[in-house]
C-alpha cells in the first residue's frame, strides 16, 4: 500500500514555480506589485516566486509576511512528516504593519498576491484574504472611498491545491485570480523544510512519490 505521506524535494518546489508563472502568465496577464507570504510554508515560495517574476519585470516585487496557523502543534507533528491534526480556527500569529498610524504602505490600488505552499481545508486562505479585505476597507474609509472604489486586486498562488472539498470558499474576484502550480490528491505533503533526518535521502524519496 502506498504510504500517506507525499516527500516534496525542493527542486520540485522550484520547478513548479518556474511552470506556472509560464503557464498562468503571471507578470503579464496579472502582474502582482505586492506579495503577502503566509508564514512559515509560504516563505520560501515567495522567495522563489520573486526571482522568477523579477526575471520578467526587472524589479524586485517587495514580500511581506503574515502568520496564520490552523494546524495544531503536537508534540511531534510537523516534524519529519508526522501530520498534523487541523484545529477548529485560524490563528493570527503575525499581521502586516499598513493601515496603522506608522504606515508606510498603502494596500489601496494594488495587486497584491497571498503566497502560501498548500491549500488544503482552504481555512486559511478564507481567513486571510477575508482580513485582507477588513484593512482594506478601513484604508478606503480613510481615504474617503467608497467600497471597492480603490480597484484593489487579491490573487493567491499556492504551489499545490489538494484536489479534495474545501471547508470554506474564497470570494469569486479571488478566484479569477488563483494560480495552484500543482494538484495533489489529499495526502499528507512532507516538505522538504520539515525534514530533519537526511535531506538526499528524502529528496530520492520524492523521486519515488511522484
Ligand atoms: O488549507 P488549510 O487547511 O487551512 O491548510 C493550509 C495551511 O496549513 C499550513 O499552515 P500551518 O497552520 O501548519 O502553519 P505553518 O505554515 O506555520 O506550519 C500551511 O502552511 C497552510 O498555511
Ligand atoms: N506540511 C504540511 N502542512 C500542511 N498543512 C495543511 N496540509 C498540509 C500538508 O499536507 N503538509
Amino acid at each position: 500500500m502506498a504510504s500517506n505521506k507525499l516527500h516534496i524535494s525542493y527542486n520540485q518546489i522550484h520547478q513548479l514555480i518556474d511552470y506556472a508563472v509560464k503557464r498562468f502568465h503571471l507578470g503579464d496577464d496579472y502582474s502582482p506589485d505586492l506579495m503577502i507570504a503566509i508564514g512559515g510554508g509560504g516563505f520560501i515560495p515567495a522567495r522563489i516566486l520573486r526571482s522568477f517574476l523579477k526575471a520578467k519585470h526587472g524589479r524586485n516585487i517587495p514580500i511581506q509576511a503574515i502568520g496564520l496557523s490552523l494546524y495544531e502543534e503536537l508534540p511531534n507533528a510537523g516534524q519529519d512528516g508526522v501530520p498534523e491534526i487541523p484545529g477548529v480556527q485560524v490563528t493570527k500569529t503575525q499581521w502586516l504593519n499598513f493601515g496603522g498610524a506608522d504606515s508606510l504602505v498603502s494596500l489601496l490600488g494594488r495587486k497584491i498576491l497571498i503566497v502560501d505552499e498548500v491549500d488544503d481545508s482552504r481555512k486559511t486562505l478564507v481567513y486571510a484574504v477575508a482580513e485582507l479585505l477588513k484593512d482594506i476597507r478601513a484604508q478606503e474609509i480613510q481615504a474617503g472611498m467608497n467600497p471597492g472604489e480603490s480597484n484593489t486586486e487579491i490573487g493567491i498562488f499556492v504551489v499545490y491545491n489538494k484536489d479534495k472539498p474545501k471547508a470554506e470558499e474564497l470570494p469569486e474576484a479571488v478566484m479569477r485570480h488563483y494560480y495552484p502550480a500543482a494538484t495533489t490528491p489529499d495526502r499528507w505533503l512532507f516538505f522538504p523544510w520539515d525534514c530533519t533526518t537526511d535531506i538526499g535521502v528524502h529528496t530520492e524519496l520524492s523521486k519515488q512519490d511522484m
